[in-house]
């Protein structure tokens, strides 16, 4: 019998809006902020090894192989699970790094949703998304498949039905250190909570986006210009910054005219992630 390769996608997230509510006693901040998919994604690659090694064969540049969070979320799901197996792991890695689209969270969790399934683990979402917080405050909604209203650090998951336009994300290219924003004395803590409907409403407003871009003027100077096409806002903490549109033929339209300095790519948002769609079908 012939050992099957399992290929998953690894998604993109805009962060919609992004309040900053407060900061808790361990640095961590209070958020509301919601999530949508895009269908726009790394793709991962596992097979089995009977020797209970983890290999990850793409190296990613500046990131050593066993602080991968690939490689980090395969040990932990053996770790918890006792699991004896191993896996050989590839990587197609297509979503910028340090963009705000949570690249990296988004390989961690498929990767608990891929070995979880190559092992026949059996763990379910909740398991998986509680181990998922513990590599990234944005594993968890990765791990969750659905587009949602976040609280706490960004793990109280509320799924939201929302509308799925098309959007243009640009990349300006600068990697932006989140710890860093968040650590900034110039970031405002202070918005007052609020319930998603209103926010959805009037639009709400990404907190960190005046901080980045007064310390990365790329980003500034590529949202003034994407701000001439489209209403363009940061997702997370950047550097991607991104605009809605109704349909693929309007986002191509503005994508045509933007310059080569500021490569962009443009999805469909989605409120069931790329992986999830694709896990189901193999079902
Ligand atoms: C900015 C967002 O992308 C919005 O979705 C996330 O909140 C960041 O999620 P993430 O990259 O998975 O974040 P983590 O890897 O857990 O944390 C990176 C750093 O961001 C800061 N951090 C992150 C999340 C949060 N709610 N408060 C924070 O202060 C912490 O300083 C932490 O050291
Ligand atoms: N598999 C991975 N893919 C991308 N980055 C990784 C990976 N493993 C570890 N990292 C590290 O994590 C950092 C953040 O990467 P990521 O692409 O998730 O940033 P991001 O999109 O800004 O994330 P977020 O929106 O969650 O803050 C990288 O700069 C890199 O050092």
């Amino acid at each position: 019998m012939s050992i099957e390769r399992l290929t998953l996608p690894a998604p993109a997230k805009l962060n919609l809006f992004l309040h900053i509510l407060g900061r808790r006693d361990d640095g961590y901040h209070e958020l509301q902020t919601v999530f949508q998919f895009v269908d726009h994604a790394d793709e991962l690659h596992f097979l089995p090894r009977a020797d209970g090694q983890i290999r990850l064969h793409t190296a990613l540049l500046g990131v050593d192989h066993d602080q991968n969070l690939i490689v980090r979320a395969a040990r932990l799901l053996q770790k918890v699970t006792g699991c004896s197996q191993g896996a050989d792991i590839w990587l197609d890695k297509r979503l910028p790094m340090g963009g705000g689209i949570g690249g990296g969270s988004s390989n961690a969790a498929t990767t608990l949703l891929g070995l979880n399934h190559l092992w026949s683990l059996g763990a379910n979402l909740d398991e998986l998304a509680e181990l998922g917080l513990t590599l990234g405050a944005d594993v968890p909604v990765f791990v969750r498949g659905k587009a949602a209203w976040a609280e706490g650090i960004g793990e109280q998951l509320t799924p939201v039905e929302l509308e799925e336009p098309w959007f243009l994300v640009a990349i300006p290219q600068v990697s932006v250190s989140t710890a860093k924003i968040f650590n900034d004395p110039l970031l405002t803590r202070n918005t007052p909570p609020s319930k998603v409907r209103p926010v959805l409403e009037w639009g709400g407003r990404n907190d960190c986006q005046s901080v980045v871009e007064k310390r990365y003027p790329e980003i500034h100077n590529a949202l003034i210009l994407l701000n001439k096409f489209v209403s363009a806002r940061l997702t997370g903490t950047g550097s991607c910054i991104f605009g809605s549109f109704p349909n693929e033929t309007e986002a191509v339209k503005v994508a045509d005219q933007l310059p080569a300095t500021l490569p962009s790519f443009i999805a469909k948002g989605s409120n069931i992630s790329m992986l999830h769609r694709k896990l189901e079908s193999l079902f």
